[in-house]
C-alpha cells in the first residue's frame, strides 16, 4: 500500500516534546522522513552492535526520537545557512542507529551512518539526547566530503574541532559547552568547553586539563594523537573569533556567531585538505574571512589576534 508522509509526535530522552514527518509504510509507522534530501531514517538497533535495517514505530523511544528529530534540525542548519544539501551535497540520506551496543558511552559517524549508544546510566545519560552531539556526528560527515582531514594528531584535532564547532553553531549555548546534556555524574560538566577549555579536567594531558593554547597541546599517542584533547585549542580559537575576550594577553574583538559559522565552513569546504595541521588553518581562516569582508575587516584581524591568542602562528 502507498506509503504517506505523516506529521508525528514524540517525546525525546528527557521527555523534550518533538514534532517531525514519519511515515507509514506496510502498516508500519516508522522515523522516516522522504521530504529532506535521499531522506533520514532512524532505526533501533536493539543493544546489538551491528546496524539493523528494521524501521518499527518508535515514537515512545526517546532515544530515536531524539536521534531523527536532531538529524532533521542539522540537515535544515546546513542547508539553511550554506545551501548545503546534506553531508555531502548531494542529499547523502542520513541514517542514524540508536541503542547501540550495551551501555556504550559512545557516539560515532563510521562515513556511513550516525550510532548512539545509551550512556552507562551511572556516569552518561544516552548520547542521542544531545542536538549538539548528533551536529557533532553529522559535521564528521561534512567535513569527510570536504577537506577530509585526516583523523589523528593535528589533522584529526581540525576534524574534532569542525564537528564541535558547527555543533555549538546547530545548538547555541552561551558557554560553548559540548555534551553538557550527556553528564549524569563525575569531575566535569561537559564533554569538552570552547569558551574555556582549561577547565575540563583531562588526565591524559600534562597538566591535567584541556589545553587552551598550543604551547599546551598534548603530545602522544592516545586519542589517535590527541584528537579529542588537541581539539580545544583550535575551539578556543573559534570561540574567541565570535564572542571575543582577552586570552593569555591577547585581546579579540569578537565579530559574532553568524561570520565565524561562514568562515569556518568556507574554510573547511575551500582551504583545507586532509593533511592541515593548525598553522594552516590559520592561514586558511584568514583566507576564507579575507574572501568574505575584505583584508582590512575586523573579521581578518579578529582570527589573526585569536590564533595568536592560542599560539599559533
Ligand atoms: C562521545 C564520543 C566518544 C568518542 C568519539 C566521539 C566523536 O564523535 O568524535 C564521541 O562523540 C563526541 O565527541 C560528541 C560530541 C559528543
Ligand atoms: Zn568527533
Amino acid at each position: 500500500n502507498a506509503s504517506d508522509e505523516v506529521i508525528a509526535f514524540g517525546n525525546g530522552v528527557f521527555n523534550d516534546k518533538q514534532m517531525f514527518e514519519a511515515q507509514f509504510i506496510d502498516g508500519v509507522y516508522g522515523l522516516n522522513d522522504t521530504t529532506r534530501g535521499k531522506g533520514i531514517v532512524t532505526n533501533d538497533a536493539k543493544n546489538a552492535n551491528k546496524m539493523v535495517t528494521s524501521i518499527s514505530k518508535m515514537f515512545t523511544d526517546g532515544a530515536a526520537v531524539n536521534a531523527h528529530t536532531f538529524a532533521q534540525k542539522t540537515y535544515d542548519y546546513y542547508l539553511k545557512t550554506f545551501d548545503r544539501n546534506s553531508v555531502d551535497d548531494k542529499g547523502f540520506k542520513l541514517v542514524s542507529a540508536v541503542h547501540v551496543n550495551n551501555n556504550w558511552n559512545n557516539a560515532s559517524w563510521n562515513g556511513r551512518q550516525m550510532s548512539y549508544g545509551d550512556g552507562d546510566g551511572v556516569n552518561y545519560y544516552n548520547f542521542a539526547s544531545g542536538l549538539d552531539v548528533a551536529a557533532h556526528e553529522l559535521t564528521h560527515g561534512v567535513t569527510e566530503h570536504s577537506a577530509n582531514l585526516i583523523y589523528s594528531y593535528e589533522s584529526g584535532a581540525l576534524n574534532e574541532s569542525m564537528s564541535d564547532i558547527f555543533a555549538k553553531m546547530v545548538d547555541r549555548d552561551p558557554e560553548w559547552l559540548i555534551g553538557e546534556k550527556l553528564i549524569k555524574s563525575g569531575p566535569n560538566r561537559a564533554l569538552r568547553s570552547m569558551s574555556n577549555p582549561a577547565e575540563i579536567i583531562d588526565t591524559r594531558t600534562e597538566s591535567g586539563y584541556s589545553p587552551d593554547h598550543w604551547s599546551k597541546r598534548y603530545i602522544g599517542t592516545l586519542d589517535s594523537g590527541g584528537v579529542h584533547i588537541n581539539s580545544s585549542i583550535n575551539n578556543k580559537a573559534a570561540y574567541l573569533i565570535s564572542d571575543g575576550g582577552t586570552h593569555y594577553g591577547v585581546t579579540v574583538t569578537g565579530v559574532g556567531r553568524d561570520a565565524t559559522e561562514q568562515i569556518y565552513y568556507r574554510a573547511l569546504t575551500k582551504y583545507l585538505t586532509k593533511s592541515s595541521n593548525f598553522s594552516m588553518m590559520r592561514s586558511a581562516a584568514i583566507q576564507a574571512a579575507t574572501d568574505l569582508y575584505g583584508a582590512s575587516s575586523k573579521e581578518v584581524k579578529a582570527v589573526q589576534q585569536a590564533y595568536t591568542a592560542v599560539g599559533v602562528l
